[in-house]
């Protein structure tokens, strides 16, 4: 069964038609790669799923709904979370702060109540709502920080993290969303091979551990080919191809516009 259907998608910015009658699904729970050379719309399918952009035709359909010109809030609230190309952090907040403000967007505690909190005398606090939630919303960043291999570094500035950490940390918290369906866009940019190899495992085990379902952006591919059940290749707007990585390696168009293209790094 799918989790997201996209269908003729199309979106033309002026006279450019960045996105041409796409049409492709991620099944749930699998991990599906979209690859193709740079611009040929890989981007601009993440922003049109996430509500970023309106799209200028075709149909997305999220777990049963259309979603195409939704409010980015509400896809965000359905369960889509991304990550970005460009990582986007609090970059002068510490690890676990940035993990755990994410969390709280889950929270169900009101803005006056999380205000009026520290005026409560300490043995009202303990047997707060508000108490209570806050207790959980800490278990959950310290579990995310765990899986994340994070823990280490909780007291680290973001912004003085290594670049692997930062986009563990950018994970981190697109998963305290608690999404049913991950965008990553080029996860892996600016790592080298052995943070590359982690990290394909890390995004094999979340996709598990989580029970969700995955479609990235990603240049490298040895990660592309190692982890994902099936690939969309998309070239100057237009699919040009969709199958398992074995199927993708041996097409010739494939290898004429991407694979051979020297662009794969
Ligand atoms: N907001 C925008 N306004 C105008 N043109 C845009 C906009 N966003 C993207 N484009 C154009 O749409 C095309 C597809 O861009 P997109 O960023 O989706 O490509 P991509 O496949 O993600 O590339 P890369 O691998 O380099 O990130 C490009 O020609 C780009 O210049």
């Amino acid at each position: 069964m799918n989790i997201l259907q996209v269908n003729g998608l199309t979106k033309q910015f002026g006279g450019l038609t960045a996105v041409n009658d796409v049409t492709f699904d991620v099944e749930r729970g699998s991990i599906t790669g979209l690859i193709g050379p740079n611009g040929a719309g890989k981007t601009t399918i993440f922003n049109l799923v996430t509500g970023v952009y309106k799209v200028t035709g075709g149909k997305i359909v999220f777990d049963g709904k259309e979603i195409q010109n939704e409010e980015a809030f509400k896809i965000a609230n359905m369960g889509i979370t991304r990550t970005f190309q460009n990582i986007r952090l609090f970059k002068r907040l510490t690890v676990y702060e940035n993990v755990l403000t994410a969390c709280q967007y889950n929270a169900n505690y009101s803005l006056f109540e999380a205000m009026v909190f520290g005026l409560v005398p300490k043995k009202i606090k303990r047997n707060s709502r508000f108490y209570r939630e806050e207790k959980l919303l800490k278990e959950q960043a310290e579990e995310l920080m765990e899986i994340l291999g994070l823990q280490d570094r909780r007291n680290f500035i973001a912004n003085n993290l290594p670049y692997g950490f930062q986009r563990r940390l950018e994970i981190a918290r697109a998963l305290a969303l608690r999404p049913k369906l991950l965008l990553l866009d080029e996860p892996a940019a600016g790592m080298n091979p052995e943070e590359t190899e982690k990290l394909t495992e890390l995004i094999a085990f979340i996709r598990d551990k989580f029970d969700l379902s995955v479609l990235l952006i990603e240049h490298h591919m040895d990660l592309v080919m190692e982890i994902c059940d099936k690939i969309v290749v998309l070239n100057f707007g237009c699919k040009l191809a969709e199958g398992t990585p074995k199927e993708i390696q041996q097409n010739p168009e494939v290898q004429k516009a991407y694979l051979g293209g020297g662009n794969n790094a």
